[in-house]
């Protein structure tokens, strides 16, 4: 009798032993949460909500730091890893919420809460999120998923001793904080194989498991720096041949996550479901529809004059999308596939681009006046969703004179921050036009020093940041700048056939710009001759023709308007007529083409151009 008391005692004394632990952990994960969000939104540069969750939390997030090489992206890497091996397809985390109907009665079969449909909104496909509901998650062999296990969990107690261990050591993070960024970034590029690995997530399961206490990045440096080169760097010999379409896959997952404009639905390798798979995750969310905007002074570690200079780039320089498609740029087919070379395979299929096939960093798109160079720049950035800078460099020398070589340093440290990213800065020759020795003004030297040093860094580091520079004048770069700009691409006048595309977009058989008016203006031209009478035309010019061919239309009717007021009752009746060659030969009289020497152009060509 006495011994079974004592027994009952003990275990009594054990339960409330391990429900104060289970407590202590709860809290302590809690605590954990709280620090590595606060962590996340610092270093994203959301300082308000940052501030806001230290108030809310009443946790003095100064004491803590979170532990090296734990952050929350390389947790949700992890579990995606996780997911993938075990559904072959990447996890849903969010999605759009349905605002709810304003039906006030809950139907009898009801099977939630109001506050149960708050959640399913919100994020997991239709179940709480896997974050919040440890039950729905794939067993992970790093979770830690019972009170019991996580005692002896080596990550765990690291996170005890980043709450209990009270290092109020405040590291410097806003150096870290950028190297982070560049690092996710780098990481989100980089990721899946050249080869071999048939589930896209760069490595293989066994390589996985080798260490649950490592962190995804830690793995991805123990195989040389470079997470792409995962499965080469092995003693396998590497297959010759490329899986295409897995670099397809990787790059449609890129898309997504980065935030797809457009095309929009997260596209899931397809699998049949498993058991403990959440069953509605075949919904399409439209959730990355919308690019995610990053704070637009996302940079603390800028103050003064420079956080000055930031928020002018974001206001003046700084476009979201400048919106043109490749298919708007007519002709230019060799130009069109020397951009896309040069810039937008390597965004798409990083894999492709390391060690000696790193690509090209800066690019000198050439050629006369008005012939599409700013087209091809907007064009990379639309179609590749890189956040675009676009900067004249008339602008830098003349507006920001004393500040531009600070400028200049804000310009590409803010580039590097929002990579991938496009820096276009035209008209290049009025920034780096040959040094002119003694003469040259301090500051602009400083500055043209800045800009080559900003280069040296893209061609050096591994930013996804690609400077696209024009100029109509080549041959007057200075030598250093043109050293740089590695990759030369000619944007040349456009040819006969571009020249007919052109006026059949500007002036199609049936103009219907006025529909919304009540009319529609035909056409009646013979597109192979006004292309033979336009030879020595830039697309600038073509365009320019047209609008006055198109104008002559509208004539008679403002000279109708001008000479009658609204009172009058004869108004005459008018009616649109017809576009026809004779308008549009009236036109090309009115308005010449921009001189220009093709001939210098093919000459420049010849000694320095790309082919
Ligand atoms: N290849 C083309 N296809 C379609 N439109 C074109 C083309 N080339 C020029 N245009 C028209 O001319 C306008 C000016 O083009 P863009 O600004 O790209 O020229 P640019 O080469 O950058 O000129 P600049 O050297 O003077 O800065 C465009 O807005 C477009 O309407």
């Amino acid at each position: 009798m006495a011994s079974s008391n004592h027994l009952s005692l003990r275990a009594l004394r054990a339960a409330s032993q391990a429900k104060e632990l289970a407590e202590k952990r709860a809290e302590i994960r809690r605590k954990s949460l709280v620090i590595l969000v606060h962590h996340y939104l610092d270093q994203e540069g959301y300082g308000d909500a940052a501030k806001s969750l230290v108030l809310e939390s009443r946790l003095n997030t100064e004491q803590f730091s979170v532990c090296e090489k734990v952050d929350l992206t390389g947790i949700l890497q992890e579990y995606e890893t996780t997911y993938v091996e075990k559904f072959q397809r990447y996890p849903r985390l969010a999605k759009r919420v349905v605002v709810p109907r304003p039906t006030p009665k809950p139907h009898r079969c009801a099977l939630h809460t109001p506050e149960e449909v708050d959640d399913q909104s919100v994020i997991g496909g239709g179940k709480k999120s896997p974050f919040f509901r440890r039950r729905s998650l794939p067993r992970s062999t790093r979770s830690g998923g019972s009170m019991g296990r996580a005692s002896s969990d080596p990550s765990l107690s690291d996170d005890v001793n980043a709450i209990e261990g009270r290092s109020a050591h405040s590291h410097s993070r806003s150096t870290a904080r950028n190297r982070v960024i560049d690092n996710k970034k780098r990481e989100e590029l980089n990721r899946g194989p050249l080869v071999g690995s048939r589930r896209g997530v760069g490595r293989s399961p066994g390589e996985e498991k080798k260490d649950p206490s490592k962190s995804s990045s830690d793995t991805d440096s123990d195989r040389g720096g470079n997470p792409s080169l995962g499965p080469v760097k092995s003693n396998r010999m590497p297959k010759q041949v490329l899986d295409l379409k897995q670099m397809i896959s990787d790059y449609t997952r890129l898309e997504e996550n980065i935030g797809d404009i457009g095309k929009g639905q997260p596209r899931a390798l397809p699998a049949p479901k498993a058991e403990g798979q959440p069953d509605d995750e075949d919904e399409s969310s439209g959730l990355w529809e919308d690019k995610s905007v990053k704070p637009p002074l996302a940079l603390p570690h800028l103050t003064g004059e420079f956080r000055d200079l930031a928020n002018i780039i974001h206001r003046e320089i700084l476009i979201d999308n400048p919106e043109v498609r490749w298919e708007e740029i007519l002709g230019l087919d060799d130009a069109k596939r020397l951009v896309k070379e040069a810039v937008v395979y390597p965004l798409k299929y990083p894999q492709l681009f390391v060690g000696r096939f790193k690509p090209w960093r800066g690019i000198l798109l050439y050629g006369p006046p008005g012939t599409g160079k700013t087209l091809l720049a907007k064009a990379v950035a639309t179609e590749c969703k890189t956040t675009f800078f676009n900067i004249s460099a008339t602008t830098l020398v003349s507006k920001w004179r004393g500040d531009s070589e600070k400028l200049v340093r804000v310009l590409f440290e803010l580039a590097r921050f929002h990579a991938p990213s496009t820096i276009f800065v035209d008209e290049v020759d009025a920034l780096m036009a040959t040094r002119q020795g003694e003469q040259e003004h301090e500051a602009s030297r400083r500055m043209k020093t800045q800009l080559l040093v900003e280069l040296d860094g893209l061609t050096q580091g591994n930013h996804h940041v690609f400077l696209l520079a024009a100029s109509n004048i080549p041959w007057q770069l200075d030598p250093a700048m043109l050293r740089r700009l590695e990759k030369r691409i000619l944007v040349p006048l456009p040819g006969s056939e571009a020249r007919k595309a052109m006026f059949r977009h500007h002036l199609p058989e049936l103009i219907t710009d006025l529909e919304e008016a009540g009319h529609a203006i035909p056409t009646n031209l013979d597109y192979g001759r006004l292309s033979e009478l336009t030879e020595g035309y830039s697309g600038s010019d073509l365009q320019v023709a047209c609008r006055e061919a198109a104008m002559g239309c509208l004539r008679k009717v403002f000279n109708v308007l001008e000479d009658h007021s609204v009172e009058d009752t004869d108004l005459p009746e008018i009616k649109l007529g017809s576009i026809d060659m004779a308008d549009v030969e009236a036109a090309l009289q009115k308005t010449r083409p921009t001189q220009s020497d093709c001939q210098l152009y093919s000459d420049w060509h010849e000694k320095y151009g790309s082919t």
